[in-house]
């Protein structure tokens, strides 16, 4: 049977017992059972005989009844405008427009303006909303004695992004971009519609002038229901197969996904989108892996013992940032690892818009345990050694050889 939020009925014409699913705002979607009709207006005073959270509830939850339709427009327009300003940024890269954060990781000015443009579009798109965005930046260091300038560059890179584009006749102060970065504060979490931002995912990537994305996804009631992944350096076709011909490839990848919907690419230029697929690859010895650029934030010696133990014979690619959920998720590679180091702890926004990606192009993605990704407890995700992807054919042995290596890791360093 299904319940739509607020409608009242009879869960059969022989029950005695009546539904009424509730949507009330900041609360979860719940279904609630009467033992008889109780009066509408005043339904929620009434003592119901059971009451199901609904994302736990086997009834379907009303997450899964929205199209989201409007919701991801507004994402690809937010993260393809915030591409042009980073790709704006990229190709004029001074130090200067460089930072670096308290846990001493890079910050640049094309992440703070990529922050104040997704947060201004979607506010701007969808005001009949409630907005709430879970994103990296905050504005504290722009706040301090010294920062006047690089705020007075990131104003000027949102306003011309902003002009140039035409869409929208605004412009900003600094104000108003400094609030625009400061609305990425909420905690997310399980109850109602959360974006999740990663302005610029692989600055260290950005910086080198290799692969960079901006991720963005949208959480309803904690479980990811779009994504969107813009990959300004990504090659429109596989990166498979290194060439000495790369640099006169297309690049600029936008790729999307809704949930039951499939994943989708398309160019940044703005080209009709194609429906893509994982590899269908069956055999581990066919499979090629993914892994993060830097050494630091992913064990390639546990990755190095896994795919041996799978018979791999392709070298690792490695690239920046979620880029590498995108290529996995056209089939570029079988497989992507990432296994942090010990005390890591891995941010929704650095998966989120992956994720769906992926699985809506028939992946599956769980951690080193193969529990599922839960993205509803807050800005973490509580994991077990690390994250997995690959397509469901492969799983099962690549997560044998996952649990064999790690296994083995454990016992030599108790050895020591
Ligand atoms: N020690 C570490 N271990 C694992 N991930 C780390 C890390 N330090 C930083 N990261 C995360 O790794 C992300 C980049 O992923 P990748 O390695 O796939 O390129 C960074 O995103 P940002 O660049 O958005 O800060 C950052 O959140
Ligand atoms: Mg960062
Ligand atoms: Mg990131
Ligand atoms: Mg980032």
């Amino acid at each position: 049977m299904a319940l739509r939020a607020g409608l009242l009925t009879t869960l059969e014409p022989s029950s005695p017992l009546f539904a009424f699913s509730s949507s009330l705002p900041k609360t979860p979607h719940r279904l609630l059972l009467f033992p008889r009709r109780p009066p509408a207006p005043v339904r929620r005073f009434f003592s119901p005989l059971i009451s199901y959270n609904l994302h736990r509830s086997p009834v379907a939850s009303m997450a899964s009844t929205a199209s989201y339709e409007k919701e991801l427009a507004a994402a690809k327009k937010a993260a393809s405008l915030a591409a042009r300003l980073c790709q704006t940024v990229q190709k004029a890269l001074v130090q200067s427009d460089v930072q670096s954060k308290s846990d001493k990781s890079p910050v640049t000015v094309a992440d703070y303006g990529s922050q104040a443009l997704v947060s201004l579009v979607l506010k701007t798109e969808l005001p009949s909303e409630s907005f709430s965005l879970v994103a990296e930046e905050d504005s504290s260091d722009l706040r301090k004695d010294g920062a006047q300038d690089t705020l007075r560059r990131i104003t000027e890179l949102v306003n011309s992004t902003l002009s140039i584009d035409g869409t929208y006749n605004i412009t900003l102060s600094e104000e108003d971009v400094l609030v625009a970065i400061d609305s990425g504060k909420s905690e997310g979490g399980r109850n109602g519609r959360h974006w999740v931002l990663d302005p610029i995912d692989g600055t260290k990537g950005f910086l080198r002038g290799d692969q960079y994305a901006i991720a963005l996804a949208l959480l309803d009631e904690g479980r990811v229901v779009l994504g969107v992944l813009a990959c300004p350096n990504l090659p429109l076709t596989s990166i498979a197969i290194p060439d000495e011909h790369s640099s006169h490839k297309q690049v600029g990848c936008l790729f999307s996904a809704k949930i039951g919907d499939g994943a989708f690419m398309q160019s940044l230029n703005g080209s009709s989108s194609a429906k893509i697929h994982v590899s269908a690859i069956e055999n581990s010895k066919d499979a090629s892996f993914f892994e993060s650029f830097e050494a630091a934030h992913s064990m390639h010696d546990l990755s190095s013992v896994i795919a041996e133990k799978l018979g791999v014979q392709a070298p690792p690619v490695r690239i920046d940032s979620q880029a590498k959920y995108g290529a996995l998720a056209r089939g570029d590679g079988a497989i992507y690892l990432r296994f942090p180091h010990k005390g890591y702890r891995e941010k929704i926004w650095d998966h989120a818009a992956g994720y769906i990606v992926v699985t809506e192009a028939g992946g599956v993605a769980t951690d080193a345990a193969g529990n599922n990704l839960d993205f509803s407890k807050g800005r973490y995700l509580d994991l077990d050694t690390g994250i997995i992807v690959t397509n469901k054919k492969l799983m099962p042995a690549l997560l044998k050889a996952v649990q064999d290596a790690v296994k083995e890791k454990s016992q030599s360093a108790s050895l020591l």
